[in-house]
């Protein structure tokens, strides 16, 4: 199909959609900074659309065994997440008192109820059923959020990579119940300690390792502009999604979704 001839009635705004993206923002008070709220939010969307699109495909070439083809989805996950991170200066020109004139129509939703970030995050091992409650509206959503919780992520598949080149994976790891938060092991740190020691050996399991520390980090920094932009806009405040706000974000700089290949650093 790649090749066919394009129908001659395709126009730019008519393969594009343009009418529905551009009629799809609604801002609900009369406050000028509104639509930057809005349209933040929806590019974010539109972003996360295409990271899971690639982490996808990733995650289907490291689970074949093409190691080398998955680079190129994967680099691009973090030059995505790194465009998202830039827009929070976009954001910041938005002062507190420009905020709180409309922070009363959000009423209690908030990004905690991103389905597509809970998705991310799960194919990237962050599982946690209990984000599932949130969508219980939208079943498409909570289907698409389910099936990732239960499928292997993109750290399962990577680690059972390393099982089939040869390097000791326990058998409790490899067949683990998926859907449970990843539990980090040390024979899995030991194996990874290997692979960093001889990188001339395990040189694609080396490459690959570090571009899935690349999402990591890329996470991690997008989580601390994040909760740096908050407490600029509203300090110490709660969180429309019931959170203490603050406090709440400066502990999800913690989680880890590939937390040995941090942890081997210190042994290396
Ligand atoms: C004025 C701007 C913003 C404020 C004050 C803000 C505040 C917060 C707060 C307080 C939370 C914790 C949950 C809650 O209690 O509501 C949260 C979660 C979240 N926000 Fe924002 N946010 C802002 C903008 C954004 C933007 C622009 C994005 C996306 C581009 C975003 C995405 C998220 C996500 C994904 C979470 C869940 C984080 C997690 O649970 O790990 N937020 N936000
Ligand atoms: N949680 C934010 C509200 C908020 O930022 C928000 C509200 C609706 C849709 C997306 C949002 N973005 C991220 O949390 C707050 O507490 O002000």
């Amino acid at each position: 199909m790649t090749d066919a001839a394009p129908p001659s009635s395709i126009t730019y705004s008519g393969y594009l959609a343009l009418d529905d993206l551009l009629a799809a923002q609604h801002p609900l008070s009369d406050q000028h900074d509104e639509m930057l709220f809005v349209i933040i939010h929806q590019t974010k969307e539109l972003w996360l659309k295409q990271i899971l699109h690639e982490v996808a495909l990733a995650q289907s070439l490291v689970r074949s065994g093409d190691l080398v083809p998955a680079y190129k989805s994967l680099a691009r996950v973090s030059r995505i997440q790194a465009v998202m991170t830039q827009s929070w200066d976009i954001l910041a020109t938005m002062t507190p008192a420009d905020y709180l004139r409309f922070r009363g129509v959000l009423g209690s939703s908030s990004g905690f109820q991103s389905d597509q970030f809970r998705r991310f995050e799960a194919m990237l091992g962050l599982k946690d059923s209990r984000f599932l409650r949130f969508h219980e509206e939208r079943p498409h959503a909570y289907a698409a959020l389910k099936a990732a919780i239960d499928a292997p992520s993109l750290y399962d598949d990577a680690l059972s990579q390393l099982a089939i080149a040869g390097l000791p994976i326990p058998v409790e790891v490899l067949n683990r119940d998926v859907s449970q938060p990843y539990e980090p092991s040390e024979a899995v740190e030991d194996a990874w300690l290997e692979v960093y020691r001889d990188t001339a050996r395990w040189w694609p399991q080396y490459q690959l390792a570090e571009k899935l520390v690349d999402l990591d980090d890329a996470l991690l920094t997008w989580r601390h502009k994040h909760v740096v932009t908050v407490e600029r806009i509203i300090g110490r405040r709660r969180g429309t999604g019931g959170t203490e706000g603050v406090a709440y974000l400066t502990e999800t700089l913690q989680r880890r979704c590939f937390p040995e290949l941090w942890s081997l650093r210190t042994r290396l």
